[in-house]
């Protein structure tokens, strides 16, 4: 691992397209694979799920509530999990929305940032709704570390719209205040900044201005949740920059057999168009 995270981001998604494809290992997809719902199960789906689907795409996004549900045995299988996912050289986009108070944050960000820690990510989901603020240990190591952190926005799921586009005095949306507050960390760094947000891709097109934030964007919400690569152009424009569409469910079902399971991917990722120079 060498250089920004924002850098190393762009560089994966150059070579091989913006898709994120999510390990999630729900009870429903483990049954329907035939695995039993205990932490053996929980082990044969997260690894061949990471073996057939990390060489295919940029980022791998393990969803850890899955894993902790299995306990210390679970957390276990999701540290070997991500290992796998960057051994085939994807980033580990680790979905974990940590948020507490600033000193709380600083063991969580101890937990899942540093070089050499257990669950060491490349980038870890965060939640800013103690105050963005709350977040500044987080955003120093990042930073100082060449890790990431995607601070959610405006989240994909159907509940979220009166929180997050509630206005503030400042006369912005709850959700365009965080992007704007993201945008200001990534300041004049290129090509992308280490701060990226969290934007659903079910939401509607023309809710949150994105072009000052010069970071990344992760877009959950693709394919299961309904939305398609037509609502992620209207929503983000054509060449999609910086933004990482992710899809979990829609993928996972195609399994066990590790070849539906790359050919799926493939599909997905190859659903969002061709890669463009510089994307
Ligand atoms: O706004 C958000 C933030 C995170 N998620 C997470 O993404 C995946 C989506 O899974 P699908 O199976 O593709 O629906 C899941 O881990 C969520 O916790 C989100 O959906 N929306």
């Amino acid at each position: 691992m060498s250089g920004r995270f924002g850098a190393r981001l762009a560089r994966a998604v150059a070579e091989k397209g913006p898709l994120c494809a999510g390990i999630d290992p729900h009870p429903g997809l483990l049954q329907a694979w035939g695995l039993p719902a205990d932490a053996g199960g929980l082990e044969k789906f997260a690894l061949t799920a990471a073996e057939a689907i990390a060489p295919e795409v940029a980022v791998v996004k393990p969803q850890s509530a899955f894993f902790e549900a299995y306990g210390p045995p679970g957390v276990a299988v999701l540290a070997k999990t991500m290992k796998v996912c960057r051994e085939a050289g994807a980033l580990v986009l680790l979905d974990v929305k940590r948020g507490d108070i600033g000193s709380t944050m600083a063991a969580y960000t101890a937990a899942f940032l540093p070089a050499g820690a257990e669950l060491e990510a490349d980038a870890i989901t965060v939640s800013p709704y103690l105050g963005f603020g709350s977040l500044d240990f987080a955003v120093e190591v990042a930073q100082a570390q060449g890790k990431g952190l995607f601070v959610l926005a405006r989240t994909s799921n159907p509940e979220a719209q009166g929180l997050q586009n509630a206005l503030l005095p400042n006369g912005k949306t709850v959700a365009q205040d965080i992007v704007d507050t993201a945008g200001a960390q990534n300041a004049g760094v290129g090509p992308l900044g280490d701060i990226g947000v969290v934007v659903g891709a079910t939401i509607a097109p023309g809710e949150l201005d994105l072009s000052k934030l010069n970071g990344p964007v992760l877009a959950p919400g693709f394919g299961a949740q309904g939305a398609t690569p037509a609502d992620l152009r209207a929503l983000f424009g054509p060449g999609l920059p910086g933004v990482l569409p992710a899809s979990s469910r829609d993928v996972l079902k195609h399994g066990p057999d590790p070849e539906s399971l790359r050919a799926a991917v493939r599909r997905t990722r190859d659903s969002l168009g061709p890669l463009e120079k510089g994307q």
